[in-house]
């Protein structure tokens, strides 16, 4: 396909995605269904264009002075690929299977790229209902951090200590360019390339004999910053896929034990082959069997209670920039009732002097400091630890680390504007014992 072809293709996917209020997967998936000749290259440069134009539908909106696909897209390859006018210009070339060429008014308004003017959440690029909260945590720094949201992930992975050691795991994936992150001493980063293509990791040996595993930096040090330890008892209550509980039971270098539990079994699935992968032995899951209470022997006798809350995923807009426009008021609302429940829940496990590690990857604080806040409110007899106590599991890093991130009395926020990962609360909450 042409490199304009290419760019009808993604208008066309983004037309869809607009009609029919679907995930961008789902459409770029039909798309490809229904035109088997594009080659897997054309199909990456298709979701990359599709993604970058999503990342960037409010600025390229306002920048155009119009809410259509097609203005995404041109306002995209100006705001995000900084293509100049002529370049444009020569993609809408109006050739067959190209998109129509560009009009007066549109190359005019390709003139300039400010966005002066714009509101917060026009030159930040998220939903307008989220100003306030935004506001709320990051005062006029919520246009820099929407930015960063906007801008693409690199391809994270932690290195699997129960098998190999960063430097060797690095050397095998040197012919992707992987370096140490600046954080996690388990993690190593590879740059995607321009098309948004990310480096086939799931195919390289060291991955298939469990030694790397793909997980944000952020993810990573929201389990390293849990504080589990070698010999503890460790309930994962949102096990999910099991991308914490893989982290923590090499952190707890296979000893002791991680209980790993989902209400949903499908979620779950994939622990399996994963735990096997890695080589991890103290690992029991508990998967949900009806109306039985699973879990009722761990009452009372874990150290740590990990709640890797289900959220908005605000933090994630990175990977998933369609997931930020398709996010309405009643999920939120949702969210912060189930986290609720679930710290509740979380008490019934820990024993006097543990701690509930509360996780988020969202940025919003009804889901985050004001959780905590609520919880500490409705339990007397448990308290949270200050961030720089929570920061010293990163050792010499933590001091930088704490100058980074955003802390408030009861947790820390990473966030890409600040530490380059995906975004991430953590709370360490402790019952008095
Ligand atoms: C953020 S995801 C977990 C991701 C996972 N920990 C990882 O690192 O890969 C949240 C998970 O919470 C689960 N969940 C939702 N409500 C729950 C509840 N009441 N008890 C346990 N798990 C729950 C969801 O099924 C979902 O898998």
């Amino acid at each position: 396909m042409t490199p304009s072809a290419r760019i009808e293709a993604a208008i066309a996917v983004l037309t869809d995605i607009d009609a029919r209020r679907r995930p961008a997967a789902d459409a770029l998936k039909d798309w490809g269904l229904s035109h088997r000749f594009a080659g897997s290259g054309d199909r990456a440069a298709i979701a990359g264009l599709a993604y970058d134009a999503l990342r960037r539908k409010a600025s390229a909106a306002w920048l155009m002075a119009a809410e259509t696909p097609r203005a995404a897209m041109i306002g995209m390859l100006r705001l995000a690929r900084e293509l100049d006018v002529a370049a444009i210009d020569r993609l809408f070339d109006g050739v067959a299977h190209g998109p129509a060429p560009l009009t007066d008014d549109e190359r005019q308004r390709l003139a300039s790229t400010s966005l002066d003017g714009a509101p917060p959440w026009v030159a930040g690029d998220y939903p307008e209902w989220l100003d306030a909260p935004l506001a709320a945590a990051f005062g006029a720094e919520r246009v820099e951090e929407g930015r960063a949201l906007a801008a693409r992930a690199p391809l994270d992975l932690r290195v699997n200590s129960l098998k190999a050691d960063r430097d060797d795991a690095m050397a095998a994936l040197a012919h992707f360019g992987a370096t140490e992150t600046r954080w996690s001493p388990d993690g190593l980063r590879i740059k995607v390339a321009a098309d948004g293509k990310s480096p086939a990791v799931q195919a390289e040996p060291c991955f298939v004999k469990g030694l790397i595993e793909i997980q944000d930096e952020g993810s990573q040090l929201a389990a390293l910053l849990s504080g589990a330890a070698p010999g503890e008892q460790v309930l994962d209550l949102c096990a999910g896929g099991g991308g914490k509980t893989l982290a923590l039971a090499a952190a707890m270098a296979n000893r002791g034990q991680v209980f790993a539990f989902d209400t949903d079994s499908r979620r779950l699935a994939p622990i399996f082959p994963r735990l096997e992968r890695a080589g991890t032995r103290n690992v029991q899951v508990r998967a949900p069997k009806g109306p039985r209470d699973v879990l009722a022997d761990l009452a009372g006798h874990m150290d740590l209670v990990v709640i890797d809350a289900p959220c908005t995923g605000t933090g994630t807009w990175r990977r998933n920039p369609d997931a930020k426009w398709r996010l309405r008021p009643g999920a939120l609302a949702q969210r912060t009732e189930q986290q609720a429940e679930l710290l509740d829940q979380a008490t019934r496990f820990v024993k006097p002097g543990g701690r509930i590690a509360y996780v988020t990857c969202s940025l919003l604080p009804e889901e985050n400091d004001g959780q905590i806040e609520a919880f500490l409110a409705r339990h007397p007899g448990w308290r949270a630890r200050p961030p720089a106590e929570v920061a010293a599991a990163l050792g010499e890093r933590a001091m930088l680390f704490l100058k980074a991130v955003r802390t408030s009395e009861v947790g820390l926020t990473m966030t890409p504007a600040r530490t380059d990962t995906d975004g991430f609360f953590v709370a360490l909450i402790t019952r008095e014992g």
